[in-house]
């Protein structure tokens, strides 16, 4: 295996970028890919961070879908100095590559798992990436806590669980008007209408459904933009177990 991420190859890729994102990296935000590629398998040696290594899979798995999430705000002025928390971050995805290329967000690592953190800390070091930082413990109960309660302008969440739970969890943090991003896979419309009535007692609704197809597998994704439209009753998020066990 090689340790490079530039395939498909660099001028390929660029036109990838473009084609697909209407953007294109910097070449310090090529680099910067390109270290966290290194750091993440050199960190799955001792953790076992994610099962995406191979190069092209890494690519558009882990770097492409992070961004496609967020792929409205990319290369845009004025620049929104949001503050951002991706809930369930595991390996920094889709946070990472989110910080890299939105250096005026201030981005949140939250993950109830210590280890995966600390590894996050020492990449966000080694990469010197200032403007994420680590956040850990469960998202039901932090996001009972005044500290992160409303608070951030923006949050992403993916591959964390169902539909409903990730709402359940990503809308207590955000300030009214902040936007929930939830990176899923396939979709349906009955579950859109599970989402949109129960949405309403959370305080949030469906803005957007953003089917698309992944460019080099092309595999079937959406993305749910889920807009907070009042404050969320202080019941939610319900206790640990309670929103996975009993979704809304
Ligand atoms: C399957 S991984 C996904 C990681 C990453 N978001 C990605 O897409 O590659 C799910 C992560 O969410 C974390 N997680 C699950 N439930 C959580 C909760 N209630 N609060 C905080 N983190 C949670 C797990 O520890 C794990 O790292």
């Amino acid at each position: 295996m090689t340790n490079s991420i530039e395939t498909p190859q660099l001028p390929e890729m660029l036109e990838l970028w473009q084609k697909t994102l209407n953007w294109q990296p910097s070449s310090q935000e090529l680099s910067q890919f390109q270290l966290l590629y290194q750091l993440i398998l050199q960190g799955n040696r001792q953790l076992n961070l994610t099962r995406i290594t191979e190069p092209t899979d890494f690519w558009e798995k882990h770097l492409w879908d992070s961004l496609r999430g967020i792929s409205q705000f990319l290369g845009k002025t004025p620049i929104p100095k949001f503050k951002v928390i991706d809930i369930g971050t595991g390996a920094g995805f889709p946070g990472i590559p989110i910080a890299i290329t939105q250096p005026y967000w201030r981005v949140t690592l939250l993950d109830s798992t210590q280890k995966k953190l600390t590894f996050l800390e020492n990449l966000i070091l080694k990469m010197e990436i200032h403007n994420a930082k680590t956040l850990t413990g469960r998202a039901e109960e932090l996001g009972k806590q005044s500290q992160y309660r409303e608070v951030y302008d923006i949050a992403v969440i993916r591959a964390v669980g169902s539909a409903l739970v990730c709402a359940e969890y990503a809308l207590p943090f955000l300030k009214v008007g902040g936007l929930a991003i939830l990176y899923r896979g396939n979709w349906t419309e009955e579950e859109a209408t599970d989402v949109r009535s129960t949405l309403l007692s959370l305080g949030g609704t469906i803005e957007l459904i953003d089917p698309f197809t992944t460019p080099i597998s092309n595999s079937i994704r959406h993305c749910l933009h889920l807009r907070k439209m009042s404050p969320t009753p202080a019941k939610f998020p319900r206790p640990t177990g309670i929103t996975t066990q009993k979704p809304l």
